[in-house]
């Protein structure tokens, strides 16, 4: 592929509604984008998705960034490589950090995929012209502010609403969503606030005619995940537990979820995404695109995720503008009747806003290769 350059821009962007759930509270997003550049002068593009601090898994801002720096440029300098499935096994000598290696492998795709004149989504093997465009509401101070976002979604057509919850806001906070929305199609997202000696209280659950129960444990406790699933009827989807394939062969082995969330970070990368997919797309079980209140470049790699046909449930994809004043792409990411239409041009299908980076850049660099 004949990569010369790869450049890193740190950004500092305020979300529009700063979002709260059971460990943290995040009003801005700190993120870099790598940008992969070949001899012609073509750019692709990768977005970093930890956060400050390690509360979502162990990476973050700045060890994305170490990461990057240190280890995986160096194996890009090793190594022409000829398409970017050859980056996971490039990247394997470097264990997890995960989200590093993504952002660096999204670049590579949509540089490949510009080469070729192919637009990601297709070069993934997706199929679908639009995505459905569910939403991911943070805890609020108040339920009435919180249902009161919920009916704005609603009323713009959102497929589906995904609330946090936590000890303290939870079956009262769903009993009462239901008792204003009994037919919304309704998750609760838990990001590992109850353990196993919770089984019995977490039973109530199934009152609420739930889609899923997201991430309920800790991370590693495949197996007492495997017995919640067993004790109620709402089906468990994993978020935090799922690191590769491996670990969704282990889950599904052991029964511990029926659903997968599948973020391009948190695997390693579009290949491992895609693996992962597959996997389940052959076993009938359904995967959907999760979010990382991520700006334009990552969000367009998770439209072209969500186009592959076993991406059957709504994704945490939502417009531009309910995260940034100002996106990084153009045009911005547009829902229409809860629905994202997938763009069809070469590469990741929008352009970058060169403007708006200038505004939100903190740092620069730029390694040769
Ligand atoms: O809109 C989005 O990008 C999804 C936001 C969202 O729900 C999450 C983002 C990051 C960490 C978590 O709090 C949460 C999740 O666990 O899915
Ligand atoms: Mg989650």
């Amino acid at each position: 592929m004949k990569l010369t350059e790869i450049r890193l821009q740190r950004l500092k962007m305020k979300l529009n509604n700063p979002f709260r759930n059971s460990i943290s509270a995040v009003n801005a997003k700190e993120l870099y984008i790598i940008t992969a550049i070949d001899e012609a002068g073509i750019e692709g593009y990768g977005e970093t998705v930890a956060f400050d601090t390690p509360w979502y898994t162990e990476e973050t801002v700045a060890t994305n960034r170490m990461a990057i720096e240190s280890w995986l440029i160096p194996l890009l300098r090793e190594k022409t490589i000829s398409h970017p499935e050859e980056i996971t096994e490039l990247f394997s000598v470097v264990k997890r950090n995960q989200m590093a290696k993504a952002a660096v492998e999204e670049a590579i795709w949509d540089l490949y995929a510009k080469q070729t004149e192919t637009p990601l989504y297709q070069l993934l093997g997706g199929n679908r012209t639009k995505i459905a465009a569910g939403i991911s509401l943070g805890i609020e101070p108040d339920v009435k502010d919180l249902l009161k976002k919920i009916e704005q979604k609603v009323i713009a057509g959102c497929p589906r609403v995904k609330v946090k919850i936590k000890k303290g806001w939870d079956m009262d906070i769903l009993r009462e969503i239901r008792r204003h929305f009994p037919t919304l199609p309704l998750m609760a997202d838990a990001n590992s606030a109850y353990c196993i000696r919770d089984l019995d209280y977490l039973r109530q659950l199934d009152e609420f005619d739930l889609m899923m129960i997201e991430q309920p444990f800790e991370d590693g406790d495949f197996a007492d995940h495997a017995q919640l699933q067993r004790a109620i009827k709402t089906p468990v989807c994993l978020d935090e537990s799922i690191h590769s394939l491996q670990d969704v062969r282990t889950a599904l082995e052991l029964g511990s979820c029926k659903v997968i969330n599948i973020k391009i970070g948190r695997v390693g990368g579009l290949a491992e995404a895609k693996k992962i997919h597959d996997y389940c797309f052959a076993r009938n079980i359904p995967v959907w695109c999760g979010g990382m209140l991520e700006a334009g470049i990552g969000r367009a790699h998770n439209i072209a995720l969500a186009s592959l046909p076993g991406f059957t449930l709504p994704g945490d994809i939502g417009g531009s503008a309910h995260y940034w004043k100002k996106d990084i792409i153009h045009p911005e990411v547009v829902v229409t009747n809860g629905e994202i239409t997938v763009p069809k041009s070469p590469g990741i299908g929008y352009e970058i806003d060169r403007d708006a980076i200038r505004k939100y850049l903190i740092e620069e660099q730029i390694f040769p290769l």
